[in-house]
């Protein structure tokens, strides 16, 4: 049966209550002031990998929608990363946060030494935007809902627990406390008044499921390597990738 706008909405939310990444013990770890330097070095690695493709989902998507009135709505998630001639961008701000931890930039960009289950993760979620309905694609990015909430502690976290913090590191996060809300509150109401039967409502939600998959399986693949130490053949060793004493 077909749930009403109120009900839909709080089945979306619970979904995240259950399985958003917040509840990932790397999380845990990394905003208790528990990681390493470089449990911390290996998450900015792999997180860049995740900042990378966002923007190539975006267009991907773009490049599917036929109403101008929604591309112009979408393109801002565009420059909100890739910057433009007035905002630095999502991007660079990531990568001063790889200075921080004493990485080397251009390391971090290249992108190698990423795990292999985190480009997995995130080349399914470019997939998924690709092949799936809109309406899948935009429930699939209704995780941000929770993600001002995971940015402010993190911030508190780390500015709280560890010396590389601080307000230029972190510009990152508290960009997206304020760029989130805006495309969460349009992505929100397009997928309720969109999802209009419970099949579509039934998508929508699996949709928003997968994609808290691919951010918990991330997690999952950094615990492994660098928590536990099984770190696969190829990925970043600590040591490799850091900056010259000059530049750090
Ligand atoms: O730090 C986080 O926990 C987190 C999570 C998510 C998310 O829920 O997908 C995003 C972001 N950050 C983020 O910074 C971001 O720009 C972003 C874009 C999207 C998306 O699906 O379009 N998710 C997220």
């Amino acid at each position: 049966m077909t749930q009403t706008r109120e009900a839909f909405e709080a089945r979306l939310r619970q979904i995240g209550t259950e399985r958003y990444h917040d509840r990932h013990p790397f999380h845990h770890r990394l905003h208790g002031g528990d990681c390493t330097p470089d449990e911390v070095r290996a998450w900015v690695i792999n997180r860049y990998q995740y900042q990378h493709c966002i923007p190539l989902k975006d267009a991907a998507f773009m490049s599917r929608v036929e109403d101008p009135d929604l591309r112009r709505a979408w393109r801002s998630r565009i420059e909100d990363h890739d910057g433009t001639d007035t905002n630095e961008g999502g991007i660079r701000r990531w990568l001063r946060l790889a200075d921080a931890v004493g990485l080397d930039r251009d390391y971090v960009a290249s992108r190698q030494g990423v795990l292999p289950a985190t480009r997995f993760a995130v080349e399914a979620y470019v997939r998924y935007v690709r092949d799936k309905s809109l309406l899948e694609a935009v429930a699939a990015s209704l995780t941000e809902l929770f993600a001002p909430k995971i940015h402010a502690g993190r911030i508190e976290g780390l500015l709280k627990h560890y010396d590389f913090a601080d307000d230029s590191a972190l510009s990152y996060f508290r960009n997206r406390l304020t760029e989130a809300p805006k495309d969460v509150a349009f992505g929100l109401d397009w997928v309720l008044g969109h999802a209009d039967t419970a099949e579509k409502q039934d998508a929508a939600a699996n949709a928003l499921i997968f994609k808290t998959e691919v951010l918990w399986a991330q997690l999952d693949a950094l615990w492994g390597a660098y928590v536990e130490g099984r770190i696969p053949p190829g990925a970043w060793q600590p040591g490799e990738g850091l900056a010259s004493p000059k530049a750090a």
